[in-house]
C-alpha cells in the first residue's frame, strides 16, 4: 500500500520548495502539494488567519485527508507588528526599497518574521504551530526571488553571526534559523509523536 499523505496547500512555489526540505525527514507520510488560492481574512490574529485558511482547505478537499497550510507575516516593531500578514499586499503595491523606507522616521529597525502552520488531521482536528525569527529590516541585499528575503537580516542571537539577509544565505542556512523552519520543526515533531 502506498504511504498516507499530508497535503500542503499553497500557491507559493518558494514556500513549497522550503517546506519540502524542512519535512524531508518525515518518513511516515508523503508530503504532496495542492495549489489552491485560499482567502486570507483581515482584522484577525495570525492564528485566526491560519485557522480560517485550513478550514477552507478542508472544505475544498476530499474528506479524511491530512492537510497543512501556513501563513507568513513580516512585522515591524516600530509599527506594532504591521504590515504583518498584510505584507503580501504591501509588496504588490510597493517596492522593497519603499517598504524599507516606511521605517525611515523610526530609530527602531527591528522586526519579526512569523510563520503560523495550521494542520488538520484525518479527523478534522486542528493544531496550530508557530515559529518566529527576530531580525533587522535593511536595504535589500542578495537574492530577490522570494518576497522580502533580501531586506530581512536575522539578529546575531538567532545564529546569524555574519549578519546576512535571508537573501544572502544558502537555502540550507536559511532553513537552519528561519521562522518557517521553527514552525515546521514543531509540526514535524507532532507528526512523529502522533
Ligand atoms: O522573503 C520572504 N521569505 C519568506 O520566507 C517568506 N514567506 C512568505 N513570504 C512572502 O510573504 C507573504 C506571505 O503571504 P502568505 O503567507 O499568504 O503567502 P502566499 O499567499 O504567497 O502563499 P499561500 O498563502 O498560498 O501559502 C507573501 O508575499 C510571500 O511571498 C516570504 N518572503
Ligand atoms: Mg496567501
Amino acid at each position: 500500500m502506498s504511504k498516507p499523505s499530508v497535503v500542503f496547500v499553497t500557491g507559493n512555489a518558494n514556500k513549497l520548495k522550503e517546506v519540502q526540505k524542512l519535512l524531508s525527514n518525515v518518513t511516515k507520510y508523503e508530503i504532496i502539494n495542492k495549489n489552491l488560492d485560499l482567502e486570507e481574512i483581515q482584522e484577525a490574529s495570525l492564528e485566526e488567519i491560519a485557522r480560517k485558511k485550513i478550514l477552507q482547505a478542508v472544505a475544498l478537499l476530499p474528506k479524511g485527508q491530512r492537510i497543512v497550510v501556513e501563513d507568513t507575516a513580516l512585522g515591524f516593531d516600530a509599527l506594532n507588528g504591521l504590515p504583518g500578514a498584510y505584507v503580501k499586499w504591501f509588496l504588490k503595491k510597493m517596492s522593497l526599497d519603499e517598504l524599507v523606507k516606511m521605517l525611515e522616521p523610526f530609530e527602531k529597525k527591528t522586526g519579526e518574521a512569523i510563520t503560523t502552520v495550521a494542520y488538520s488531521d484525518e479527523n478534522g482536528d486542528i493544531k496550530i504551530f508557530q515559529g518566529i525569527t527576530k531580525g533587522k529590516i535593511v536595504k535589500h541585499r542578495g537574492n530577490l526571488d522570494f518576497g522580502w528575503d533580501a531586506i530581512f537580516e536575522p539578529l546575531a542571537e538567532e545564529g546569524n553571526t555574519e549578519a546576512l539577509t535571508y537573501g544572502e544565505m544558502t537555502k540550507e542556512f536559511k532553513n537552519g534559523l528561519s521562522h518557517r523552519s521553527k514552525a515546521f520543526k514543531l509540526f514535524e515533531q507532532y507528526l512523529v509523536d502522533n
